[in-house]
């Protein structure tokens, strides 16, 4: 069984952060987007990526930064991948030579066969909900059948899951990854750790649905 990979977005306390490697994700996520209620200081993202052992991964987040906030970020707190959730090409990505997911904000007439193709560089695409005004974290999810099957890249799920439609949403889209923010909160940048371990179960559904309806893979 092929089993999809899962990140918790927007973790800004230690604790929040122990239950989600305690639930067994893959990776967490820290918002370096100051006009986000999930934004989190360098002082909050050291404490919180010194609590994460190895082989569980810290990502970092960025909406238009300056090549100075992210390099700042990459020397002071360990920071495994970056994850760009802006209108940043793929050369802007690619410079601070450190693994990198662009997202992208989908909507009925994109192009993601294109749009894909515009970041060679790129580890994964993490598909989101396109709202206007409003960069991600948005808690809405959006039409998963304009996903095309012939994307090259890994796709990371985002936008709007929950543990009551991600099983449905693996079943569908087959996705790499998950990504969830606001679905496992009990408020904004505060993780509900029963709502974590319901996630991560409902993925395992979602896994095991998904080989039943297609066994071959
Ligand atoms: O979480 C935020 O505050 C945020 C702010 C700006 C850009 C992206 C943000 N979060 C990312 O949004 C998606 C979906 O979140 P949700 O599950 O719908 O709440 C996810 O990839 C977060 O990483």
């Amino acid at each position: 069984m092929i089993r999809t990979r899962v990140k918790i977005c927007g973790i800004t306390r230690v604790e929040d952060a122990l239950a989600v490697v305690e639930q067994g994700a893959d990776s967490l996520g820290l918002v370096f987007y100051p006009p986000s209620p999930r934004a989190v200081s360098i002082d909050q993202a050291q404490a919180i990526a010194a609590a994460v052992p190895a082989f569980v991964t810290v990502t970092a987040l960025f909406v238009n930064p300056t090549v100075e906030e992210v390099q700042s970020v990459l020397n002071q707190v360990r920071i495994d991948l970056l994850q760009f959730h802006g209108d940043e090409d793929n050369d802007f990505c690619r410079q601070f030579k450190h693994p990198f997911i662009k997202a992208l904000r989908v909507r009925q007439a994109s192009d993601l066969v294109a749009l894909c193709l515009r970041f060679p560089s790129a580890l994964a695409l993490l598909l989101d909900s396109y709202k206007p005004g409003v960069p991600g974290g948005t808690g809405e999810s959006f039409d998963w059948s304009l996903i095309p099957q012939e994307l090259q890249t890994p796709v990371i799920l985002a936008g709007g899951l929950t543990p009551g439609n991600v099983a449905s949403a693996i079943e569908q889209v087959t996705p790499y990854a998950v990504d969830v923010s606001g679905g496992v909160e009990s408020a904004k940048g505060i993780k509900d750790h029963d709502k974590i371990c319901a996630f991560m179960k409902e993925v395992q559904h979602g896994d095991q649905q998904r080989d039943r309806l297609n066994p071959a893979g």
